[in-house]
């Protein structure tokens, strides 16, 4: 991690700064695959999938004999785990449904909004480096709480043409109608377009590598809607010196090990903190499964110590985090001004990784930068809202003189006449 002190505002940008993707090479190569998969449908996926998933896969669709097997194979102590964390999302998401209200814009007019599940739904689950069951939880449960008929799942298969069990029983667990072996570009392609035995879906929800981000903004451009930008998996910490060092390197570390394009970001008063932080760094790398991984992101991470507590809050809101925990004594009333950031942990006894699994919240979140323009997954995300109006002849005698001004002054006699023929048949109907 390069440490900077009290940086000069104008270069907080570049001190910020995320790993870059070649965007144009990307979009190029993805936009390749797409293609051909438009054109070649079953042929290319499974091209593709041998090409990056290191396997023929015969059959995408997972059968329910392989289903079952997998339920075999679970801990009873993890499906136990799993069962708990089910049921805080299940809890946190419930509370979001939204109220219908009705109200009368005009004596006579009454609008109001309808919330409707989007019907089919496909779900990506990241399974490139790690089998992100967990993320099967935060997006099919509010897909069921929201009522969408059709919850499609695609994930990529192992080198044996696998699916991870834990996947295939958390997908069961909370009603995932289909599930494919399919990562990637392919498995966003199939979606988008209806490839095979994959149903086209209404839109896409999930994290996933630069690949699977930039497919899905691709397809979004014209055959699907996508929930948003969710990428490399980013965490930063605000802190004084009444945090943990320890604490703090475990949180900096559970979102570097996610991948090597992952960053984390220290803010801190406290030059001794950033000492200390460094030191836990390196005493719990060595016990990481995944330190390889966790170090090359500590490259793309920096910690950046500011005298002021103002300062520290402006640059938070400036990078605008996938996570932001705050370790500072009067964490209530800096989390208070915080405008940009996509969940945040409060105090020394919340870990990110909470949030990642089990306390309620959804993991499924905007990265490197989109914070500031989008919410994380949430019931909402599954919905659509269509407006209804109805007005009664009052209602009409009210408002349309207006409707009727507003028409002629945009030169759309049609729109006008629609009312001026109503009004006249309720004058017409009055004088009989
Ligand atoms: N923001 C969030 O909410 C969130 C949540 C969980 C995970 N994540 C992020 O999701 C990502 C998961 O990435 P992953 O790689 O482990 O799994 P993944 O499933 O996203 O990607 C694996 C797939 O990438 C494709 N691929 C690999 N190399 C390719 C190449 N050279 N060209 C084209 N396609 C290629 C393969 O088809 C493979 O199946 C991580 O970056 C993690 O940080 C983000
Ligand atoms: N931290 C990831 C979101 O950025 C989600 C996750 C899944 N499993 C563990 N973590
Ligand atoms: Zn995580």
């Amino acid at each position: 991690m390069k440490t900077y002190i009290n940086p000069e505002e104008s270069s907080w940008p570049k001190v910020l700064e995320r790993p870059q993707f070649n965007l144009q090479e990307l979009n190029r190569k993805v936009g390749d695959i797409l293609n051909d998969i438009q054109a070649n449908g079953m042929e290319a996926i499974r091209r593709y999938t041998e090409q990056f998933d290191g396997v023929m896969v015969p059959e995408l669709l997972v059968s329910s004999h392989e289903i079952d097997e997998a339920a075999a194979q679970i801990d009873i102590r993890l499906k136990e785990a799993i069962q708990q964390a089910a049921d805080n999302i299940r809890t946190f998401h419930s509370i979001q449904h939204p109220e219908i209200r009705k109200t009368e814009t005009t004596p006579g007019v009454v609008c109001w909004q309808k919330p409707v599940a989007i019907e089919k739904v496909g779900l990506y689950i990241p399974g490139g480096s790690a089998p992100l069951f967990s993320t099967v939880l935060m997006l099919a449960i509010p897909a069921r709480i929201a009522g969408c008929r059709e919850i499609v799942l695609c994930t990529p298969p192992d080198k044996s043409g696998k699916i991870h069990p834990a996947i295939l029983y958390a997908a069961q667990l909370v009603g995932v109608t289909k599930i494919f072996k399919a990562g990637g570009v392919q498995a966003i392609g199939a979606m988008a377009y209806g490839i095979g035995p994959v149903p086209k879906v209404d839109k896409i929800f999930g994290p996933g590598n630069q690949y699977v981000m930039a497919a899905k903004q691709l397809v979004s451009l014209s055959h699907v809607a996508i929930d948003m930008p969710a990428g490399p998996s980013e965490v930063a910490v605000m802190a004084d010196e009444s945090a943990v060092p320890a604490f703090i390197a475990s949180d900096l570390l559970s979102q570097a090990e996610h991948g090597p394009d992952s960053q984390v970001v220290l803010v801190t008063n406290s030059r001794k903190l950033v000492i200390e932080v460094e030191q836990a760094l390196e005493e719990q790398l060595s016990q990481l499964s995944r330190a390889a991984i966790a170090r090359r992101a500590l490259e793309n991470s920096v910690a950046i110590v500011l005298d002021s507590q103002a300062d520290m809050i402006r640059l938070i809101n400036e990078y605008a985090p996938e996570h932001l925990i705050i370790s500072m004594k009067n964490y209530a009333e800096v989390a208070e001004k915080i405008i940009n950031a996509g969940s945040v942990f409060l105090g020394n006894y919340t870990p990110e990784s909470a949030g990642d699994y089990a306390s309620g919240t959804n993991h499924t979140l905007p990265t490197h930068g989109w914070a500031r323009s989008f919410s994380g997954v949430n019931l909402d995300s599954f919905m659509k809202k269509i407006t209804f109006q109805e007005i009664s002849r009052d209602g009409l005698l009210n408002l349309g003189p207006a409707i009727e001004i507003m028409a002629a002054a945009e030169e759309l006699d049609a729109h006008k006449n629609a009312v001026t023929l109503r009004l006249k048949s309720i004058e017409d109907s009055g004088k009989q």
